[in-house]
């Protein structure tokens, strides 16, 4: 295990989405939440983070709202190009990362649409991190979990295993890499970080997260994850 005293730790953001779930002319990653936009508050977040160096974010292509934001200016803040899923988002800002991070440096990746995690959360993952090949906010299901076929139930899941995987997701800069490359060489679609390193062999630690760390996917998570924000805001951890 490659001592953590000298690693670094770096974070990526995948901000190049469509948002087509969302529905919204705009992509979700810009909508505003009380005059600010998603993606400013998530990066708030990753800047409280005094363990983080730098900051790449992966934008589209054909984004025009990100150089709007004074963020983009910020001096630990850098941008690259996203790609057509967010495992090739990911990947761009990895390429980049290794330019100037270490092949065992921690490398972060936290959606631009989960503005709603807690510092203190991101700071526990990354000290409980230490020493592991990485991992990952995840929390428990609390529904009973149904599975569903031509819109009938077809079984009951037993969900005292199932967690539902959050981000930030952590792992060593160079596995994390290799193991994105080989899952997509592999011809295996992953929609995590944590589904390539489980297909390299990585056994990859849960650190339990907060359930008001929303993705924000739909309409009606906007609201959900406005209430959320002000009451981070009115009573910070
Ligand atoms: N090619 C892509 C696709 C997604 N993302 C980012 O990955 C995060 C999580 O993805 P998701 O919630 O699926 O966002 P979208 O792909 O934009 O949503 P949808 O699937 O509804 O289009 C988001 O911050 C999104 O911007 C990305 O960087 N590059
Ligand atoms: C990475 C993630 O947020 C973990 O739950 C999720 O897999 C992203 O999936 P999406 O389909 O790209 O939103």
């Amino acid at each position: 295990m490659p001592s953590d005293t000298s690693s670094r730790c770096w974070a990526i953001v995948p901000a190049a989405g469509c948002g087509a779930r969302m529905g919204s002319q705009t992509p979700k990653q810009y909508l505003p939440i009380d005059d600010k936009p998603v993606l400013a508050y998530t990066l708030e977040k990753l800047l409280a983070v005094p363990a983080i160096a730098g900051i790449v974010v992966a934008v589209g292509r054909d984004d025009t709202q990100w150089r709007t934001l004074a963020l983009a200016n910020h001096p630990k803040i850098q941008t690259v190009i996203g790609g057509a899923e967010r495992a090739d988002s990911v990947l761009q800002g990895l390429q980049a990362l290794s330019l100037f991070a270490g092949p065992t440096d921690w490398v972060l990746v936290h959606d631009a649409a989960r503005p709603c995690v807690q510092v203190a959360d991101i700071e526990r993952l990354l000290q409980q991190v230490r020493g592991t090949d990485g991992g990952l906010l995840a929390a428990p299901v609390s529904d009973t979990i149904k599975k569903v076929e031509a819109g009938r139930v077809s079984a009951t899941v037993d969900r005292r295993q199932l967690w539902a995987a959050q981000t930030p997701q952590c792992y060593r800069r160079q596995a994390l890499e290799a193991a994105l490359r080989e899952a997509s060489h592999s011809g295996l679609t992953v929609t995590d970080e944590t589904s390539a390193m489980e297909h390299a062999g990585v056994d990859a630690l849960v650190v339990e997260g907060r359930f008001d760390n929303i993705k924000i996917t739909r309409p009606e998570d906007l609201w959900l994850a406005q209430a959320i924000l002000r009451h981070q805001a009115e009573e910070p951890l």
